[in-house]
C-alpha cells in the first residue's frame, strides 16, 4: 500500500476527490436500495392490502421517529393504509411506482455522477505520472538511455501505466463498493439473519472458484501479449527494413517468421477464448446452484409455521442478494489488478528514482561569457568497463576551429560529448576559461553550444518549429537562418512553406535538405561554441554543395570542433588531431601533419584521394 499512498500523494488532491465521491457513493446505494425495497409493498398490496395495511386504532406519529427497520416499516404501512382507506389501491399502487422510478432515476444519476468522478480523477493521476515519467526520462544521462534501456524505459511508460492506470480505477472503487455492500448487507441481515449467515458462508467459496479460473485466464492472457508484442515486433522491422527484404529478395523469410507468430498467436488465443467462455457459463452455474438452495432455504421459513419472513420480504431478499453479488465480484476482480498494478507502479517508481548522475551541482555557478579557450587535460574516459579515451591533452581557443579525425571508433564523437557534458571524464578534466566545466551550471554551459550531429535530428512538426526549437524566435528570424543555411528556397516551394509539416523525423524530406534544417537551427541559436559531427551520408553533388556552403556560413566567427569524415573540408582547420585508440597520434595544421613522413593523417589523407 506504500506504493498507492506514494502514487495517491503524487496525483495530489485525494480529498477533494474522496469527499464528494464518497456522498456520491452513498446517494447512489441508499437509492439503489430503495429502488429495490419498493419491492415489498408493492406485493403486499398486491397480494396482502387487506390484513397488512390496516390502519392502527392509535397511529404512530413522526414524532416518536426512531432510526430502524421496524419503526420506518410500520410507519410506512400504516400511512399506505391511510392512503388506500382514503383513495383505494391503485392510488397507492401508482405511488409505489412514481417512488420506484424516482428512486430508480436518482442512483442512476448518482451511479453516472460516480463513474464521472472516478474517471476524471483516474485520468488526471495518470497524467500528472506520465508527465512525471517524460520530465525524469528528460532529465536523464544520454549515458543511461541506451538502446537497451530505450526500449525498458518506453515499456514502462505504456504497458506500465496501463497497467497502474486499471488497477488505481480499480483502488478508486474500492471506496463505493464497501459503502454498497454495508448497506445492501445491514438490510439483509434485517431481513433474515439466518438466510444471511448462509450468504456469508457461500459467498467466499464462490469468490475464490472465480478467483481461481481468472488467474487460469490472466497466465494464458501474459503469453497472448507476449505473442502480440513480438507480432508487431516483426512487423516494424520488416516495414523499417523494407529496402533491404526487397534488395535481398527475403520476402519469404519475413513471411516465414510472421506466419510463425500469428500461428502461435491464433493458437494462444484459441487456449484463451476456450478459458474465457468457461468462466461466465461457470460462476453463473454456479449462481443459480446457490440461489437454488437459498430459494429452498428461504422457502421452508416462509411456509413454516410462525415465518420470520414474510414471502414479498423473501422475494426482495433475493433481488437484494442478487445485487449484492456484483460488488463482491468487482472486489474480488479487482484485486488481481491491484496487484499487477503494483508490480507496474514499482517499476514505474524505479524509474522516477532514478537519479541522473550528470547534473548541475550545489553552487554552480552561471556561465556568464566564454572569453579565452576549452581545455582538456588528462582526459581520461570509458562506458561501462571499456577504457576509451586514454589521457586526451588538447587546447582549443576562441574563435579557433579543431578538427578531429582518425579511424572509426577511436573516440571522437567520446571527445565531443564531454564538451555538453553528455558525460562526465572519469578522470582529468574539461575546462572553459580555466575552469572546470562542472563547475557550471549545465542550462548556462550548454547554452553557448549548438549541436550538429551527423543525424539530423527532426521532429514530427512544422518546419518552422523544426528550426525554432523551443525559442520565441519570429518568422523573419527563421526565415533568415534559412536562408543562411540554404534552405530557404526549398521551404518557399513545400505545400504549406515554413507551417509544412515533415513526417516522422523529418521523413517527408530529403537526406541534404534535413541537413540543412539542422545547420538552419544552429545558426538560429546562434552559439559561439559550435559541435559538428560532419556527416559521412553520401548526398549528390549539387546537394552536398549546398549543405558544405551552409556549414561554412554557420562555422564563421565561431569557436568549432568539427568530427571530421571528409579531410578535404579541413584543411583550413587551426589544428587537427588525429585520434587513434584513445589517444592523440599526431597533433598540427594540414600542411604540418602533411609534412610528416609516415604520418597516420598523410596516409588517411593518400586513402581518401585514392577512393575519391
Ligand atoms: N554508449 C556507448 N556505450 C558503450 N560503448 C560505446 C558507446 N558509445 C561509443 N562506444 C564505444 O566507444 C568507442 C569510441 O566510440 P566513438 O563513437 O567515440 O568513436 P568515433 O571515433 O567517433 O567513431 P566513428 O568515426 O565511427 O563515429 C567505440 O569502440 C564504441 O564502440
Amino acid at each position: 500500500m506504500k506504493i498507492y499512498k506514494r502514487l495517491i500523494q503524487l496525483a495530489g488532491n485525494f480529498t477533494s476527490f474522496l469527499i464528494p465521491y464518497t456522498l456520491v457513493a452513498l446517494g447512489m446505494s441508499l437509492f439503489s436500495l430503495l429502488n429495490f425495497s419498493m419491492m415489498i409493498p408493492l406485493l403486499d398490496i398486491l397480494f396482502n392490502s387487506d390484513t397488512l395495511f390496516e390502519v392502527p386504532a392509535n397511529p404512530i406519529t413522526l414524532e416518536e421517529f426512531e432510526f430502524s427497520g421496524a419503526f420506518i416499516k410500520e410507519y410506512m404501512y400504516q400511512e399506505f393504509g391511510i392512503l388506500i382507506a382514503l383513495h383505494g389501491k391503485l392510488y397507492a399502487l401508482m405511488l409505489i411506482c412514481g417512488f420506484t422510478i424516482s428512486a430508480s432515476l436518482l442512483s442512476n444519476i448518482f451511479r453516472y455522477s460516480e463513474r464521472r468522478l472516478a474517471e476524471s480523477y483516474k485520468r488526471s493521476s495518470i497524467a500528472t505520472l506520465r508527465s512525471a515519467i517524460f520530465q525524469r526520462v528528460l532529465s536523464l544521462d544520454i549515458g543511461y538511455l541506451t538502446n537497451s534501456k530505450k526500449s525498458d524505459i518506453i515499456s514502462r511508460s505504456t504497458t506500465d501505466v496501463q497497467e497502474s492506470e486499471n488497477a488505481f480505477g480499480a483502488l478508486v472503487t474500492f471506496v463505493k463498493d464497501p459503502i454498497m455492500l454495508v448497506i445492501f448487507f445491514s438490510t439483509l441481515i434485517y431481513l433474515s439473519p439466518k438466510m444471511t449467515m448462509f450468504v456469508f458462508m457461500i459467498l467466499p467459496i464462490s469468490g475464490i472458484s472465480i478467483g481461481l479460473i481468472s488467474k487460469k485466464l490472466k497466465s494464458v492472457s501474459h503469453n497472448l501479449q507476449d505473442i502480440t508484442a513480438n507480432i508487431l515486433g516483426v512487423l516494424d522491422e520488416t516495414i523499417v527494413g523494407m529496402r533491404v527484404v526487397k534488395g535481398f529478395n527475403a520476402d519469404k523469410y519475413v513471411t516465414s517468421s510472421y506466419e510463425k507468430s500469428n500461428q502461435g498467436y491464433v493458437s494462444a488465443f484459441r487456449d484463451f477464448a476456450s478459458k474465457r467462455e468457461l468462466a461466465s457459463p461457470l460462476s453463473e452455474a454456479m449462481g443459480v446452484f446457490f440461489v437454488g438452495v437459498l430459494l429452498y432455504l428461504g422457502g421452508t421459513i416462509v411456509l413454516s409455521d410462525s415465518p420470520s419472513l414474510s414471502a414479498s420480504e423473501f422475494l426482495a431478499y433475493l433481488v437484494l442478494f442478487t445485487q449484492v453479488l456484483n460488488p463482491v465480484k468487482a472486489i474480488s476482480g479487482n484485486i488481481s489488478s491491484i496487484q499487477r498494478g503494483i508490480a507496474a507502479t514499482e517499476r514505474i517508481f524505479e524509474l522516477l528514482d532514478t537519479e541522473p548522475t550528470i547534473k548541475s551541482k550545489e553552487n554552480a555557478k552561471e556561465l556568464t561569457t566564454f572569453d579565452q579557450k576549452i581545455t582538456f587535460e588528462n582526459v581520461r574516459f570509458g562506458y561501462e568497463d571499456k577504457d576509451v579515451l586514454k589521457g586526451i591533452n588538447f587546447e582549443m581557443k576562441k574563435g579557433q576551429m579543431v578538427a578531429l579525425v582518425g579511424p572509426s571508433g577511436g573516440g571522437k564523437s567520446t571527445i565531443a560529448d564531454l564538451i555538453p557534458r553528455f558525460y562526465d571524464p572519469r578522470q582529468g578534466n574539461v575546462s572553459v576559461d580555466g575552469h572546470d566545466i562542472r563547475d557550471y551550471t549545465l542550462e548556462s554551459l550548454r547554452s553557448h553550444m549548438g549541436i550538429v550531429t551527423q543525424e539530423s535530428i527532426l521532429f514530427n512538426d512544422t518546419i518552422f518549429n523544426n528550426i525554432a526549437f523551443g525559442t520565441k524566435a519570429t518568422l523573419e528570424e527563421v526565415q533568415s537562418a534559412a536562408k543562411i543555411a540554404n534552405a530557404h528556397e526549398f521551404i518557399e516551394k513545400a505545400d504549406q512553406g515554413y507551417e509544412t509539416v515533415i513526417g516522422d523525423r523529418g521523413s517527408k524530406l530529403s537526406g541534404g535538405q534535413r541537413q540543412r534544417l539542422s545547420i538552419a537551427r544552429a545558426i538560429l541559436k546562434n552559439p559561439e561554441i559550435l559541435i559538428l559531427d560532419e556527416a559521412t551520408s553520401a548526398l549528390d553533388t549539387e546537394s552536398e554543395k549546398l549543405v558544405q556552403d551552409a556549414i561554412q556560413h554557420l562555422m564563421q566567427g565561431r569557436t568549432v570542433l568539427v568530427i571530421a569524415h571528409r579531410l578535404s573540408t579541413i584543411q583550413e582547420a587551426d589544428k587537427i588531431l588525429v585520434i587513434k585508440e584513445g589517444e592523440v597520434v599526431e597533433e598540427g595544421t594540414h600542411n604540418e601533419l602533411m609534412g610528416m613522413d609516415e604520418g597516420m593523417y598523410k596516409k588517411l589523407q593518400e586513402m581518401q584521394e585514392y577512393t575519391q
